[in-house]
């Protein structure tokens, strides 16, 4: 059988130690081994199966999602998980569930922005699940531009509670994921208002809906915002709408690590930046960076799979056609977006170990890092996300025909990623957050302030200055060459990161040497892709850039042997790829066959509305009733 064999025979092929290379994409022995039992756990559940999911009507879709999330709640309960391993559980679930935003950002935003008495407080009911909490903070008029929140928070000094208030239409909550169907209580960004005056945006914890019959509580008018993009895909999601007719809610539910409000209505600051109201955002792109590499690595590996299942043309002499991950023009589109996933996996390592690293100092209050730890999870959480988006496009593409069908797994995959190109910061307006820092940098340059951390190398570049001229003239006029200007820095620190990464101790046969080629593949392909930028800034030479493109074309024969092996070592179960082409075993054909006949249109031969619409066209009877 065709797919057996060539995936066997990839397989034999292999130049390095695929279960070393398992433990460096997981990141750990110990990683492995979690993700490897949770990943089997999970597939082998049949509560837990997805490959209908894409013809269910909503409210089925829905209440499916309900039914596993409580599900895996009841399987973390019964086998005593840890935190690590819950968390992998949830992972390989693989639906976006109201689960994501309770773990994900309101308990987070609660460690991080609440005092040691709300988090004693709160935290052992969501930890336990008897309170699910969301992150209430876009609004219908503003997301990106936060400082523009209309919803009010007023104290009343009479009862020492705030009064929560949606003023206006465009005030209203609108996208929070977990809220629109679910969610009992949530954090909800408002301004600050004391004796009329306001103290801009903080968080407040608020009840939505009764613990007895979970109707929303007086004052409160809750609802999703209805179907988003693709069948399946985000809409296992109630991403809601939220209005607040006068809540009150007792003081002590304002999040008060940044600022206090005293029985008397006194604002009192902390010694932390307020920039910590924002802090759960630093978090949450923080791991989006991680999951993009999840997502395109999981879009690689099946179109890798299927490029070497896949003949056309190209007749050999034992009388079978070539594969078509031989042909240049199919490596030279599917290889850098390998190289890319390994290259975000690396990058994302690295900036969990920034945040923990910023988190320790803030505890210490050091806040020196905030600015630089903000502007990395700003601009790698953009660039991540757009190119693992149009990656798992390509990848469609690179699967031809078949790609297009839901049993591949790239449209409901596309269709469930493309919105981390919006959420949690518009890659846009996050590249703008960057560029601001780069060009605060540069203008610290000449006071004799040195550049560190990612910023290090505008030490060595003395045209910076000028540039930092150029930009005096306005910042506005010029954004979308700084936007670039943002993207490349971004690009300089994946790259730097995989290098790092070269450099410590990796054990294994071949190795380390499957991943220098897929670093120079990343760098060279980059390079490639704005060599205008390159050449006309006169940083290399047209020699130079001919020598990096034959370079590129050598380092993908190198990898050629090594990509079945290099996508096995994602680890991947058929159950996560949830992809006919994908498939472990290669068996692409029959399955593809096998799955058609499941449609729901095949269920019977005649389909319904023959009668009604096609025997009238075919008996001419519409002609004849004109006539
Ligand atoms: C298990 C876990 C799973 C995790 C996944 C969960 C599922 C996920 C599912 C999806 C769920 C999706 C969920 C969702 O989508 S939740 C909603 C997400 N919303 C956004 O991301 C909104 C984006 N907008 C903003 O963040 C702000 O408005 C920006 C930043 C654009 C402007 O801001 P602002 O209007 O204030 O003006 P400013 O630019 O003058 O900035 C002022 C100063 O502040 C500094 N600054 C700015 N920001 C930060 C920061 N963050 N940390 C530290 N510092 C920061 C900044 O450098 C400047 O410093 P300086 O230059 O003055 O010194
Ligand atoms: C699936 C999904 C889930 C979400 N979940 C949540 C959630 O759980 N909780 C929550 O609070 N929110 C959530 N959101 C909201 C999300 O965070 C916002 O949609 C996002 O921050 C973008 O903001 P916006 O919608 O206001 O976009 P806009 O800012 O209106 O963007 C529109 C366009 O304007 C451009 N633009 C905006 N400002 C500027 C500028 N200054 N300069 C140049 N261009 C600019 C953008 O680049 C974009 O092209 C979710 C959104 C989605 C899609």
């Amino acid at each position: 059988m065709a797919g057996f064999d060539d995936l066997a025979s990839e397989r034999s092929k292999a130049q390095f130690d695929v279960e070393e290379m398992k433990v460096i994409w997981a990141g750990s022995r110990h990683t492995l081994e979690v993700s490897d039992r949770i990943s089997r756990l999970v597939a082998n559940d049949p509560v837990f199966r997805k490959d209908t999911r894409t013809m269910l009507s909503r409210k089925d879709l829905f209440k499916n999602t309900l039914r596993k999330a409580a599900h895996a709640w009841k399987r973390i309960i019964e086998l005593r998980l840890s935190e690590e391993e819950a968390a992998e559980l949830r992972f390989y679930v693989d639906e976006p569930a109201f689960m994501d935003l309770h773990w994900g950002m309101f308990i987070p935003t609660i460690k991080g922005q609440g005092t040691e008495e709300q988090q004693q407080k709160w935290l052992p009911l969501a930890y336990k699940m008897k309170i699910i909490g969301c992150y209430a903070q876009t609004e219908l008029g503003h997301g990106s531009n936060v400082q523009g929140l209309e919803t009010t928070a007023t104290f009343d000094p009479q009862t020492d509670e705030f009064i929560i208030h949606s003023p206006t239409l465009t005030s209203s909550k609108w996208w929070p994921g977990g809220l629109g169907k679910v969610s009992t209580h949530a954090v909800v960004y408002g301004r600050l208002i004391i004796d009329s005056k306001d103290y801009g945006v903080n968080g407040f914890i608020v009840q939505l809906r009764s613990l007895d019959d979970h109707l929303p509580l007086p004052g409160i008018t809750i609802g999703d915002i209805g179907m988003k993009f693709g069948s399946g895909a985000y809409n296992t999601m109630d991403n809601g709408v939220l209005r607040f007719d006068h809540v009150r809610i007792p003081r002590d539910q304002m999040l008060m690590r940044v600022s206090q409000v005293t029985r008397e209505g006194k604002l009192v600051q902390s010694n932390v930046p307020w920039q910590l109201v924002y802090g759960t955002m630093v978090y949450v792109r923080q791991k989006i960076v991680s999951d993009a590499s999840c997502a395109l690595s999981r879009a690689v590996c099946i179109a890798t799979r299927y490029s070497a299942v896949r003949r056309q043309f190209g007749l050999q002499s034992n009388g079978i056609e070539t594969q078509v991950i031989d042909y240049k023009t199919q490596q030279s589109r599917l290889f850098p977006l390998l190289a890319s996933a390994y290259a975000f996996r690396f990058v994302g390592e690295w900036l969990k170990w920034l945040y923990m690293d910023v988190n320790q100092r803030l505890q210490a209050s050091d806040f020196s890092t905030l600015p630089e730890a903000h502007a990395c999870t700003a601009g790698l959480k953009s660039l991540t996300t757009s190119a693992t988006a149009d990656g798992i496009e390509e990848c469609r593409k690179l699967c031809g025909g078949h790609g297009y069908l839901c049993s591949s797994g790239l449209p409901e995959l596309f269709a469930v990623y493309i919105p981390a190109c919006t959420y949690e910061g518009d890659n846009i307006v996050l590249l703008l957050q960057v560029a601001r820092f780069l060009i605060k940098t540069v203008s610290q340059l000449g006071s004799g302030k040195e550049p560190v951390g990612t910023t290090v190398y505008m030490g060595r570049v003395e045209q910076l200055m000028q540039c930092h001229c150029a930009v005096q003239k306005g910042f506005l006029e010029l954004s979308a060459d700084l936007v670039q200007a943002a993207v490349a820095h971004c690009q300089l620190i994946v790259v730097s990161k995989f290098i790092e990464k070269l450099q410590q101790d990796i054990p294994g046969k071949g190795v380390k040497g499957q991943l220098e080629a897929l670093c120079n593949i990343y760098a060279l392909f980059i390079l490639h892709k704005h060599l205008g930028d390159f050449l006309s800034t006169g940083c290399i030479t047209p020699k130079q850039a001919s020598l990096a493109n034959a370079q590129l074309r050598s380092l993908y024969s190198q990898v050629r042997p090594n990509a079945i092996a290099l996508v096995d070592a994602f680890n991947y179960t058929d159950h996560y790829l949830s992809s006919v082409l994908g498939r472990y075993d290669g068996n692409v054909y029959p399955k593809l066959y096998e799955e058609a006949w499941k449609d729901p249109l095949n269920d019977s031969v005649v389909p319904d509305g023959y009668q009604e619409y096609i025997q009238p066209i075919l008996k001419q009877q519409l002609r004849n009733a004109r006539l």
